[in-house]
């Protein structure tokens, strides 16, 4: 191990990565690699499905300060813990470390769009994408991890994301599934994360040559799939935690000399970070257009590099799909939909088996085949015994237009009695199943009876004693 000691917090690193880097920054080595604190920085960035940042920075109950990042980020104070917030639970913000809120912003994803997150568990970046698309469009959140892509689907299930097709998938089947269809395609690569070393010790203790040299395989793989789902004038951003010359600038030099149909667009005005480094790529390869945060920027430290494929590039259109037929809409849906959500009571569902989802619109224009496919859409319920029995899912995404609410507000003590799984008293909701919601965001379904609301928040999100 090597450290840093001058004009920073005292930073261990893996030596090897400290002679790589010592000898390709030279003086510079101790001004970039400068942390401010031992603790790492931590943030948050508001979710526009919910809310407005300057609503959340005007209205929080814990410090903020805008994030020099990411015009939708907050960073926040080391020691403050997000997770048991009920703003948390109720998907207002999702706990991003600073530096990873820039890439998603660069895409320029605009409501409508194709867009696909390639590597995109626990699912960060995708929440930003969906809340640039405000609903409307579609977004495959894939992750190749099945147990990561559970865990994705459920943070996007809270962030209350409407039109997500989240895939369990290997790029490589997505790309020859869905060749030339996409708007937007993020990368944000499986790296080496020597952006990490201060939050995980585990990433410096697994720091080694022959996991850069993989991981920079391995992504060089993922961009030609990304390069291959991408429509043509479509926008790839490809970025990583990790200041490894393979996986950053060289890893991009060399896709654009494989993809001359791309041309690498200039994040210089992107207002934060720091322009790429030349001596991480062969000559000729323009560096500069990248950017880079450093540990001194305040954040954990990220690269990112924005490419478009050509318009003019040759594309044969994807024939028309066959429409599919629309499910038959099951009774106890509708009479219970128009009960609770009447706007939602006449939109198209499919169905498998007893269960009932909302798809996204327009989603039967990408085909499934035997891609996995871990949710689309909004899971709305399930019919048991002639019974409509609604989700979890259906109240995140809906809750606060549901017929029937409870309005709680983050001080009233049944809010932390409802995300502990207590049954609290109903003043607002009526006798039915009800929205549950703290400062109008939804924290899931209730029942009431008798004046009682029985909680019906899943076990496994609630927060301990
Ligand atoms: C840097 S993380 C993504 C973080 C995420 N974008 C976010 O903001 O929350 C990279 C992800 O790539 C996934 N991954 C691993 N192998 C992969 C592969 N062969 N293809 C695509 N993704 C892979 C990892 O499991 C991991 O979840």
């Amino acid at each position: 191990m090597a450290c840093l000691c001058k004009g920073g917090y005292k930073m261990e690193f893996p030596a090897d990565f400290a002679a790589r880097e010592r000898a390709l920054l030279g003086d510079r080595f101790e001004e970039l690699y400068r942390y401010a604190t031992p603790e790492p920085a931590r943030g948050i960035t508001v979710n526009a499905l919910r809310c407005a940042p300057d609503w959340l920075a005007a209205r929080a109950d814990f410090s903020v300060a805008a994030s020099p990042f990411c015009p939708s980020a907050f960073t926040t104070a080391p020691d403050w813990r997000p997770g048991r917030h009920p703003w948390h639970h109720a998907g207002v913000f999702y706990a991003q470390e600073p530096s990873a809120s820039a890439p998603a912003a660069l895409l320029d994803v605009q409501p409508g769009m194709l867009v696909a997150d390639l590597c995109a568990a626990p699912g960060g970046k995708t929440s930003q994408l969906a809340a640039a698309l405000q609903g409307q469009g579609i977004l495959v959140a894939n992750e190749f991890v099945a147990a990561r892509a559970e865990i994705l689907r459920q943070n996007l299930e809270r962030m209350g994301v409407t039109n997500a097709l989240v895939t369990n998938e290997d790029t490589a089947r997505l790309a020859a599934a869905w060749p030339g269809r996409f708007d937007r395609v993020l990368v944000d690569a499986p790296c080496s994360g020597e952006g990490m070393f201060r939050k995980e010790a585990a990433a410096s203790a697994q720091h080694n040559d022959a996991l850069v040299t993989h991981c920079a395989a391995l992504g060089a793989e993922i961009l030609e799939n990304a390069a291959a789902l991408l429509a043509p004038g479509g926008v790839l951003v490809y970025s990583t935690c990790t200041f490894a010359p393979q996986e950053d600038e060289a890893q991009i030099a060399s896709f654009l000399q494989r993809h001359p149909e791309f041309s690498l667009v200039d994040l210089s005005d992107c207002g934060f970070g720091r322009p790429g480094e030349a001596n991480r790529a062969p000559e000729g390869f323009a560096a500069e257009r990248c950017r880079r945060i450093w540990p001194a920027d305040g954040g954990e430290g990220h690269f990112m590099a924005k490419l478009q494929k050509s318009p003019e590039v040759a594309f044969t259109a994807p024939g028309r799909n066959k429409p599919r037929r629309p499910a038959k809409v099951p009774s106890e849906w509708t009479e219970f939909s128009k009960t609770y959500f009447p706007q939602l009571a006449e939109l198209p569902v499919a169905t498998a088996g007893e269960w009932i989802l909302l798809p996204p619109v327009g989603s039967d224009t990408l085909p499934l085949g035997k891609l996995r496919l871990v949710r689309g859409g909004v899971l709305a319920g399930s019919i048991v015994k002639k019974r409509f029995q609604p989700a979890h899912a259906l109240f995140m995404a809906y809750g606060a237009q549901c017929a029937n609410r409870e309005e709680l507000t983050r001080d009233d003590p049944r809010t932390a009695a409802w995300l502990r799984g207590e049954e609290i008293d109903a003043v607002t909701a009526q006798s039915g199943w009800c929205a549950v919601c703290v400062d109008g965001f939804p924290l899931g379904a209730g029942k009431v009876s008798g004046g009682r609301i029985k909680n019906h928040y899943p076990k496994g999100l609630r927060n301990l004693r």
